[in-house]
Order: structure tokens, then C-alpha cells, then sequence
């Protein structure tokens, strides 16, 4: 199988990895050190997440976050990842009161935010009517359906969506009219993977599973959860490194050496005194 050449500026290049099924790897990043640490990496994509409110900033939900919020962290990964592919989350009320502020608000996180894309969450009708004005803006649109946790008022928690039949058509109704809409991505999230098979296989563009089974065109995790990082551990996580654990260890380190006096040591002094 040959490898699609990866340019990771142009969004056709991830229709020719759906087309060639070969997987597309998207993680979370919310700051420069973060950024240059996965722009490092074989990952394709790098997703400034409105999850950032919850793991960076402490809030109880992703509600809060602002698009100054965004545009401030976004900034931030383009420094630390200057030719990688970045999509941003437009955060709650930023594309819902009319048409005039979602075009707004979606230029702003591409010209101050630098970012390649904007994602946002939903497939009613006014949320398909957002992804055309900001399409019509030659702008990149990835969607969100499923678990959309900006819905989580609705939804009355974190809780698995398209269990039922009716909700599956619904979901997968949806999923064809964002691709209608002109959105070059979908992302899948908190559904049974029959689902996620399903509208993978129906629609043309490629979907980005998060909690949505094994057969997405590719796969996303928010970056503190695969690390270990942040105290989140829904059943679609897994954990490839134990930060917050190796993180207290090391602080702890530093703090004993610095109470018995063995930091700093000689080699970490300018000019050291003769030791007597
Ligand atoms: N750190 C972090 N990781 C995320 O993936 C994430 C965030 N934060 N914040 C925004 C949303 C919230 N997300 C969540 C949070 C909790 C569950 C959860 O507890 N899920 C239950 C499923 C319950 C059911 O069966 O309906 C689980 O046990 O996995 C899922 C997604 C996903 N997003
Ligand atoms: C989990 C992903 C899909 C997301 O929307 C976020 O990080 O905010
Ligand atoms: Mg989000």
C-alpha cells in the first residue's frame, strides 16, 4: 500500500487517506510546548479542543470556554507547530445567535488564531446552515456528532448517544447532510461502533472516532488522557504514559533535595564558593 504523501495543509490529502484506508491520527494540543512535542510525531492532526476549558483552565464543563479562550491557545500551538495541520473548536455561542457572528467569529480563529479549520458541534438545521456560511468562506469545516459534550444540558451528562434506532437514523441523517453542507471531516463521538461503521462506510468524508469503535476513518484523544495527565478515564482512553504520577514523583524529588540541601549542587551554581 503506498503511503498518501502528507502535506498536512491540504485537506484533500486526508479524502485520499479515507480512499486508501489508511488511518488518520488526530490528538489534542493547547499550548507551544504541547504542540512541538506532537508536530514531532507521525500524528496528521492537532486538535485545539474545547476540551482546554476542562483540562487546562479547571472548568466543571466545556460551556464556559470563550473564543478569546481559543484564540489565545490556538496562537500558542501554531507557534509550537508552524507547518502542522490545526483545527479549532469553535466554543459554545460562538456560532449559534445568527449567521453574521458565526462568519465572525470563524474568521477570527483562522486569522488571529492561525489555525487551518474550525470544527463545530451539531447537525440540526441551524448548525448546517453555520457549516455553509463558514464553507461559503472558503474556511474548512470539520463536524462533531454524537456525544457532543457542548450538548451535555440536553443530554443530562457524558452518556453514549445513537443507542436506539430512531436516534441512529437521526445520527446518521445528520452525518450525510454535514457532508452535504460542505464539511471536509466529521468527527464521532461516544457512539456504538456498529454506528460509527455505518456512517463511516455511507458518507464520503472521513470520520475522526473518539469513543466510536474501531472502524473511523481514523482516531482522536485528548492529549492529558493518553498521558495520563488528567484524572478522566471514560472506557474509550487508553493510557500510554502515567504524567500526573511521574510529575508528583519528580516534584517531590525537587522538593526534599532543596529542604536537605543536596539541590543545588555544585554543578548547578555560577561562580561556586570553595566548599570548606
Ligand atoms: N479530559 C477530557 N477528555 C475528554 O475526552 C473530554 C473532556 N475532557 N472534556 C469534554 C468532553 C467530555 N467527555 C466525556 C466525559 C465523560 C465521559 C464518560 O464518563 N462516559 C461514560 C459513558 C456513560 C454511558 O455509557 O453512557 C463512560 O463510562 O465511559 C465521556 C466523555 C469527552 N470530552
Ligand atoms: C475530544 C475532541 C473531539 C474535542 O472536541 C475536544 O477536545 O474538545
Ligand atoms: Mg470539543
Amino acid at each position: 500500500m503506498t503511503k498518501v504523501k502528507n502535506n498536512k495543509t491540504d485537506i484533500a490529502v486526508f479524502k485520499e487517506m479515507k480512499h486508501h484506508q489508511e488511518k488518520i491520527c488526530m490528538l489534542t494540543a493547547y499550548d507551544y510546548a504541547m504542540a512541538k512535542c506532537v508536530s514531532a510525531t507521525s500524528v496528521d492532526i492537532i486538535l485545539v479542543g474545547d476540551s482546554l476549558g476542562m483540562v487546562v483552565l479547571g472548568y466543571e464543563d466545556t460551556l464556559q470556554v470563550t473564543l478569546e479562550n481559543m484564540i489565545y491557545h490556538c496562537s500558542a500551538v501554531r507557534r509550537g507547530a508552524p507547518d502542522s495541520f490545526i483545527i479549532a473548536d469553535m466554543p459554545y455561542l460562538s456560532f449559534h445567535l445568527s449567521e453574521k457572528q458565526t462568519r465572525q467569529n470563524a474568521g477570527k480563529l483562522i486569522v488571529q488564531g492561525k489555525v487551518n479549520a474550525v470544527k463545530l458541534e451539531g447537525g440540526s438545521k441551524s448548525r448546517i446552515d453555520a457549516i455553509k456560511a463558514i464553507v461559503d468562506m472558503e474556511i474548512p469545516v470539520c463536524a462533531h456528532l454524537g456525544l457532543t459534550p457542548q450538548s451535555i444540558r440536553k443530554f443530562g451528562g457524558y452518556k453514549v448517544q445513537g443507542k436506539k434506532p430512531v436516534e441512529q437514523e437521526e445520527l446518521l441523517k445528520q452525518a450525510e447532510e454535514v457532508a452535504k453542507a460542505g464539511a471536509f471531516m466529521l468527527v464521532l463521538e461516544g457512539i456504538p461502533e456498529l454506528l460509527g461503521k455505518e456512517i463511516t462506510e455511507t458518507v464520503s468524508i472521513p470520520t475522526i472516532g473518539i469513543g466510536a469503535g474501531r472502524f473511523t476513518d481514523g482516531q482522536v484523544l485528548v492529549y492529558h488522557d493518553l498521558l495520563g495527565y488528567s484524572d478522566l478515564q471514560p472506557k474509550y482512553v487508553k493510557r500510554y504514559a502515567d504524567l500526573n504520577n511521574n510529575i508528583i514523583e519528580a516534584v517531590e524529588n525537587f522538593s526534599q533535595e532543596v529542604k536537605n540541601g543536596v539541590f543545588p549542587a555544585p554543578e548547578n551554581i555560577y561562580y561556586p564558593l570553595i566548599q570548606q
